[in-house]
């Protein structure tokens, strides 16, 4: 189910006005720019950019995408989503699955958490990942309650769907209207986890129970329409990582400003779908605005493994570069892109363009090979809705520059750098 934040509407932030893509379509193309005197050049376009309707900036920059009040008092700025629930319902597995890159089936030998696992990550944005051990009664006035809400970003519950669920709803309710009168703006996030061990009518009627029972009882105490969001997940198929990304994006500021270029590049592009990906967690920070549906982030998804599976094999390290004015510059060499065809439904196209590129000064616990890849990168990953998009090549690279320029703009590396330096 969809999360019930309040959205501003996409046409209220576009940063790159309509008119800075270039259509491929020739109704629609404004040819004085596809002249070759005109040189499609992304510079001449981003000149323009001080002209184009930037984000309003508040002198405190809000952190949370939460449509609320961050409930940060103090702390070190880094949101924290806590995976809380039963005993063995799953909460080690889809932190290790999902950020560790642990094989679903590796995670049998999972031991029982005893203590809260407190995990950094380092991506696109910096997070937490709080594990909690399921036993844990986290109103006892020997805990802190305070330390562990008060920077919160989302409260990940994790209910077994295949596990007789009462009390799982129970102490979920009981912690929802805890947390109501000193953090009333914490999303809550339900995960009726190990879906795939049941039949589509089995699920479908277990899931609906859930949100049933949660909404009856929270209304039963007075709490009419709580913040709360539920997902159907499990860790042996792309469902998590669904889950997750919509959880992450509501932490994202930014979202309905990537959105709305995302819309614009499609439009222009004759683009069926368009997403944002970071390439190793496999989460999507933003896809347009048109209907999301499972089988296409599968597609890019199991696309993501191929490319880092060649890269692994052809890849090199590329060193920093600095840019025309002496800056670090975001990328290595030339931003690394792909295009590959598949047979579904006819001839589709899938292309990939690397985005921008940050380093990982992550030390994984765990020293996992794969956490602890120094080059990391947001991917911009399109579903090409055309025939033959190869032809239109130039044009769609073109416009994907504009693209990758603006998001420049809204994740500035200078501030990126600064909050770094302020974390450290
Ligand atoms: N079928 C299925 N099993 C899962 C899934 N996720 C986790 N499991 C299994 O559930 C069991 C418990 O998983 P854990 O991750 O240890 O559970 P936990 O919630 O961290 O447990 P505690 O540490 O005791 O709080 C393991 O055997 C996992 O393999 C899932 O999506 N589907």
């Amino acid at each position: 189910m969809e999360s019930t934040q309040p959205r501003l509407s996409a046409s209220q932030h576009s940063l790159v006005p309509e008119s800075q893509f270039v259509y491929e379509d020739s109704s629609q193309a404004d040819h004085s720019r596809l002249k070759p005197g005109a040189q499609l050049t992304l510079m001449r376009y981003l000149q323009d950019l001080p002209d184009a309707e930037v984000p309003h900036t508040d002198p405190v920059p809000p952190r949370f995408h939460t449509g609320r009040l961050p409930n940060s008092k103090a702390g070190d700025g880094k949101p924290r989503l806590l995976l809380m629930g039963q005993r063995r319902s799953g909460k080690s597995s889809i932190s290790s699955v999902v950020f560790h890159k642990l094989p679903p089936s590796e995670t049998l030998y999972l031991e029982t958490t005893t203590r809260i696992k407190k995990e950094s990550m380092h991506s696109f944005m910096d997070f937490q990942v709080w594990d909690f051990p399921g036993h844990l009664d986290y109103f006892d006035p020997a805990f802190d309650v305070d330390n562990i809400f008060e920077e919160i970003g989302a409260l990940i519950w994790v209910i077994d769907a295949q596990d007789e669920y009462l009390e799982a709803i129970m102490r979920l309710n009981t912690t929802i209207l805890n947390l109501q009168h000193s953090y009333p703006n914490i999303n809550v996030e339900v995960f009726v986890h190990k879906v795939d061990g049941l039949s589509e009518d089995y699920k479908g009627d277990t899931f609906r129970d859930i949100i049933q029972r949660v909404q009856d009882e929270l209304s039963d105490h007075g709490y009419e329409n709580a913040p709360v969001s539920f997902y159907q997940t499990s860790i042996y198929d792309h469902s998590i990582f669904e889950a997750f990304s919509k959880v992450i994006q509501k932490l994202i500021p930014q979202l309905p400003t990537l959105e709305a270029l995302l819309n614009s590049l499609c439009s222009t592009c004759h683009i069926e779908k368009a997403y944002l990906f970071d390439i190793m967690s496999k989460i999507y920070i933003a896809t347009d605005t048109s209907p999301t549906d499972i089988g296409s982030y599968e597609i890019c998804s199991d696309y993501i493994d191929v490319v880092i599976d060649v890269s692994e094999i052809y890849g090199w390290p590329r060193g920093e570069q600095n840019g025309d004015d002496g800056s670090p510059a975001e990328t290595g060499n030339n931003d690394a892109e792909s295009l590959i065809t598949m047979e579904r439904k006819g001839n589709n196209y899938l292309y990939l363009r690397e985005i921008n590129k940050y380093v990982n000064p992550r030390e994984c616990p765990r020293e996992c090979k794969w956490c602890q890849r120094p080059d990391r990168y947001l991917a911009l990953i399109c579903l090409m809705g055309d025939d033959s998009p190869a032809e239109k090549k130039a044009v769609i690279d073109y416009n994907v520059g504009v693209f990758q320029a603006a998001l420049k703009q809204v994740f500035p590396r200078a501030e990126r750098d600064a909050v770094e330096a302020q974390t450290a």
